[in-house]
């Protein structure tokens, strides 16, 4: 391994110029070695400025290039499949953006993958995991000190969908993150899905089913709802609250600054994820970075990005039957010894 641990980043969008910013910037311990995205004008605008770095249109030739050590997967979620296979064929570690597949059955095929070559190679970017408020939440409910937790109430806005954002995608890339984090927070494993259709926002695409309310019962019989909205117009917001037998914890709303002037108070919203979740990306791929230079693999697995969409799955199946889903999980491999978060 080099001094600083060579990163081919594989789509150069919206997240993966963010991550080759914070990869040649922000992190300590890694350089990007190179990029690779079937558009060559978005990898190249992304890497302006990055040194020794190589930019490609195929998938191969970017984990094939001098120097790539590792993985940093941030195409779209259909193509993360080949990418983490491609990687596995080359023993490569990998950090990939969730979701990690959004096919429960593909997603599966990369477990198995993993499964065969007998040791983890993948971790998968549900970066909540990282955030300073989701770990205080989760220490605090770890320690006992509330009792039993009953109820997750969650919230999930975005300002605006991006185009080609579908109704299945509010519940497979937006709650996704939800569903990590209850499974996660509670470690028990989501059963059953419940999803309510509201009339969509005047503001929403057309056709597009926006917002909805999802709601997950778990295995130790707590319930978690999810109100998710991607076109709500006004800010970035992700809530959580916990309910337990001993009383109740919020996060969510301590990120912002309040600024009172002429008579009032105003509150900031951030607009998206990349401000509201900076810190937690940061921390994420730091600990991708450290452990892989430790020959270690830590973090959300492949199991986790393969439960994730089995229950998101569900949740689409629910959306579009208005019924309540039972979520089936195919056996966990031994390689993950924790099936629940
Ligand atoms: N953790 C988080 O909070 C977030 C995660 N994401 C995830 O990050 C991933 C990328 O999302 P965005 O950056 O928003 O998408 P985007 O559409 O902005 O960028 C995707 C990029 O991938 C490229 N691409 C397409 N096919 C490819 C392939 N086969 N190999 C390599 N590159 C390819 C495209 O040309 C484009 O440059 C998705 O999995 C998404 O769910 C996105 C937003 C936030
Ligand atoms: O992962 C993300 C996006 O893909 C998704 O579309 C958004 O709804 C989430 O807020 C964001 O964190």
């Amino acid at each position: 391994m080099g001094e600083l641990l060579g990163v081919a980043v594989l789509g150069a969008g919206h997240m993966g110029a963010d991550h080759i910013r914070r990869l040649d910037r922000v992190v300590s311990g890694a350089r990007v070695a190179a990029v690779g995205d079937p558009d060559p004008a978005r990898a190249k605008e992304a890497v302006a400025g990055v040194d020794g770095v190589s930019v490609h249109t195929e998938t191969e030739a970017a984990l094939d290039a001098p120097g790539v050590e590792a993985v940093l997967i941030a195409s779209p979620g259909p193509a993360h499949e080949e990418a983490l296979l491609a990687a596995f064929a080359r023993g490569l570690p990998v950090l990939c953006e969730k979701p990690m597949v959004p096919e429960s059955a593909r997603a599966l095929r990369v477990v198995e993958a993993e499964a065969r070559l007998g040791r983890r190679l993948a971790q998968i970017g549900f970066m909540r995991r990282y955030d300073a408020e989701y770990l205080r939440l989760k220490s605090l409910l770890d320690s006992g000190r509330l009792g039993r937790p009953l109820m997750l109430h969650c919230v999930h806005r975005n300002v605006s969908s991006p185009p080609g954002f579908t109704s299945a995608m509010l519940v497979n890339s937006s709650v996704a993150h939800e569903i990590d984090a209850a499974r996660w927070l509670l470690g028990q494993e989501l059963t059953a899905v419940t999803a309510l259709r509201p009339r969509p926002s005047g503001n929403a695409p057309e056709g597009l089913l926006d917002p909805q309310f999802v709601l997950f019962e778990t295995g130790g019989g707590a319930l978690v709802d999810v109100e998710v909205f991607v076109n709500c117009g006004f800010g970035y917001q992700v809530r959580c609250e916990a309910v337990c037998e001993a009383g109740s914890a919020r996060i969510g709303e301590a990120h912002s600054m309040v600024v009172t002037a002429e008579g009032g108070a105003r509150e900031e919203v951030p607009q998206d994820y990349l401000v509201r979740f900076a810190d937690a990306y940061d921390r994420e791929v730091q600990a991708w970075v450290d452990a892989t230079r430790r020959g270690r693999v830590t973090g959300p697995s492949a199991w986790d990005g393969y439960a994730a969409s089995a229950v998101a799955e569900a949740g689409v199946r629910a959306l579009q039957s208005g019924g309540r889903t039972a979520v089936e999980f195919a056996p966990c491999p031994e390689l993950y010894p924790q099936a629940a978060g």
